[in-house]
């Protein structure tokens, strides 16, 4: 197979399995979650945020290249930032505030959804513990994600009062940040993927992510979408305001 094939291989993988065609975003980005679901959505997405960069250290642990380790660690700078600035996650806690919530509340991580916890500890346990090929290609979802940041910003700016350039700026930044870090992992995926069972292995590496993905906004329908289910010790409604 050429690299060429491989590439298309992982983009048909996205086409068919990328969480932008789950139906929560759908209502998320048509402006029609409730501010109770869109505020499930924050405190969930923050376990989400706060494993990126625990996977990423994983992924410098077990990385020998120092040259790999120098392309890889902004991966973590742009999550956790400065002392002074912040990263990501500070600005995740942005729309925290602007959805009514208080964000030591959302940073405590209570209220998660216990399968969004298992989902996204799925994803830091996968980047430790498997080839570093699979470690690289489980990051390759990035590919997808700057279109759906573009149709959030799109969305959330036009159906949502609270959505403004402060609150979303989490994913304006991603916008610049995702395209080097995605470069980097698919040209080393393309390149280092030479034989059919290893790109076998990237592709099922790819397919594990979009499944960490999607099982989370599962887990959020299944909690606040009606009929609503909420598990005991998730959120609810009404905790954790500001
Ligand atoms: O909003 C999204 O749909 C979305 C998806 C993904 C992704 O595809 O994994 C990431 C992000 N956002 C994101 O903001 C982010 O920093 C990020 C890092 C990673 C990763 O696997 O290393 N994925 C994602």
């Amino acid at each position: 197979m050429s690299r060429e094939s491989l590439e298309e291989r992982l983009r048909a993988i996205g086409a068919e399995r990328y969480h932008d065609k789950h139906p929560f975003h759908d209502k998320l980005h048509g402006g029609e979650c409730s501010p109770d679901q869109v505020r499930a959505w924050v405190i969930n997405r923050w376990a989400y945020q706060a494993a990126i960069p625990m996977k990423d250290a994983a992924f410098l642990s077990r990385c020998t290249d120092p040259d790999m380790r120098r392309a890889w660690r902004s991966r973590i700078e742009d999550h956790d930032g400065g002392i002074n600035e912040g990263g990501g996650l500070r600005r995740w806690l942005k729309l925290a505030e602007a959805v009514g919530l208080d964000p030591d509340y959302v940073a405590s991580g209570r209220g998660v959804l216990p399968a969004t916890q298992f989902a996204v500890d799925a994803y830091i346990r996968y980047v430790r513990d498997m080839p570093l090929l699979q470690a690289v290609a489980s990051s390759l979802t990035e590919l997808f994600a700057p279109s759906i940041h573009e149709r959030r910003i799109e969305g959330l700016l036009e159906h949502y009062d609270f959505a403004n350039t402060e609150s979303l700026s989490y994913f304006k930044t991603r916008l610049s940040q995702a395209p080097k870090d995605v470069a980097y992992g698919l040209e080393w995926v393309l390149s280092h993927a030479d034989t059919p069972e290893k790109e076998d292995m990237a592709c099922e590496a790819l397919t594990f992510k979009t499944n960490v993905l999607w099982a989370q906004l599962d887990a959020l329908w299944g909690a606040y979408v009606e009929p609503a289910r909420i598990p005991p010790g998730a959120w609810r409604p009404g905790e954790g305001m500001a």
